[in-house]
């Protein structure tokens, strides 16, 4: 992928080859339709934790980034790894059918931001002002930050033929993602809205999703390239179905921040992407210094 063009100028809303700015004005903010279009999302992620904007993405701006995506794809970490929907140890003392021991295999994988060139469509989207503020303001925020995490913040989730992404939580609040090519059949995003609340696992209710025995919670979403999707996945669980067919399935996934500086933990960061940076290291070393959370 050449990087012979302009770098990504953070400075810059003109997003009018990539986003459908019509229907959804993120170049006017506050102008009446982006309210509108700011309190139709708010509705739909606080009655179902997610929310979608059909065709956000212009077919030339589809393209572009269907075209990026597809270039990365063979850059992808894979590890093909058990784990429980909370990313945590085994624990033989708990019992047989609870959540944390129950453990499912994932197979899809990740291209990290670090790796993606700055000039892409895939970057200037994530760092653009317009998406920044309209994440915010659907979210309720004064404002919402990139993440300092080298890797993090914009990542392309790969699914080739036969990768499964388990049930999970975010580890953030609130995701924004845009699907670039999907699968042929399957490869379906399926979520349990507001499954567990600030203080409230729900623990019997989501045992009982994830052994398959409670399909009435579950929603599948209906989802298209270019589509852009926003969900509040901390507290919603949610799972990519196995993919079908040829086709791999590639999703920009954008992460944004409360606060400046976010950077992840070594481990997690480790398990995710098979690898770390200095400044993931350094951040770790820092944060035990002075005992703030990242
Ligand atoms: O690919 C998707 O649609 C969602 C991916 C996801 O849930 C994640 O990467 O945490
Ligand atoms: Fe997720």
């Amino acid at each position: 992928m050449s990087t012979a063009l302009k770098f990504a100028d953070a400075g810059t809303t003109d997003l009018a080859d990539l986003v459908d700015l019509q229907r959804y004005p993120i170049d006017d903010p506050e102008s009446e339709p982006w309210r509108a279009l700011v309190k139709q999302v708010r509705e739909h992620l606080d009655k179902d934790g997610c929310a979608v904007l059909p065709e956000f993405i212009t077919a030339d701006g589809l393209k572009q980034l269907r075209a990026e995506t597809n270039a990365l794809a063979d850059k992808a970490f894979f590890q093909r790894r058990e784990c429980n929907i909370y990313n945590s140890e085994p624990d033989a003392s708990l019992p047989e059918h609870d959540p944390r021991q129950i453990f499912f295999e994932r197979s899809s994988g990740f291209v990290t931001r670090d790796t993606i060139p700055a000039d892409t469509a895939l970057q200037r989207l994530y760092v653009s002002p317009g998406l920044k503020q309209l994440v915010a303001a659907c979210n309720q925020l004064p404002e919402v930050y990139e993440y300092a995490d080298p890797f993090a913040g914009l990542v392309v989730n790969t699914m080739p033929p036969e990768a499964y992404q388990p049930w999970h939580y975010d580890s953030n609040e609130f995701i924004t993602t845009i699907m670039t090519q999907a699968a042929d059949t399957g490869g379906e995003f399926q979520y349990c809205p507001g499954i567990r609340t600030p203080g409230n696992e729900n623990l019997s209710e989501v045992s009982e999703v994830i052994r398959d025995r409670l399909p009435s919670r579950i929603k599948t979403l209906t989802l298209n390239p270019g589509d852009l999707q926003m969900f509040r996945g901390r507290y919603s669980l949610h799972q990519v179905s196995r993919v079908q067919g040829q086709q791999t399935r590639l999703t920009a996934v954008m992460a944004y921040a409360k606060h400046p500086g976010v950077i992840g933990p070594v481990e997690r960061t480790r398990q995710l992407y098979g690898r770390v940076s200095e400044a993931h290291l350094l951040a770790e070393r820092h944060q035990s210094k002075d005992g703030l959370i990242r």
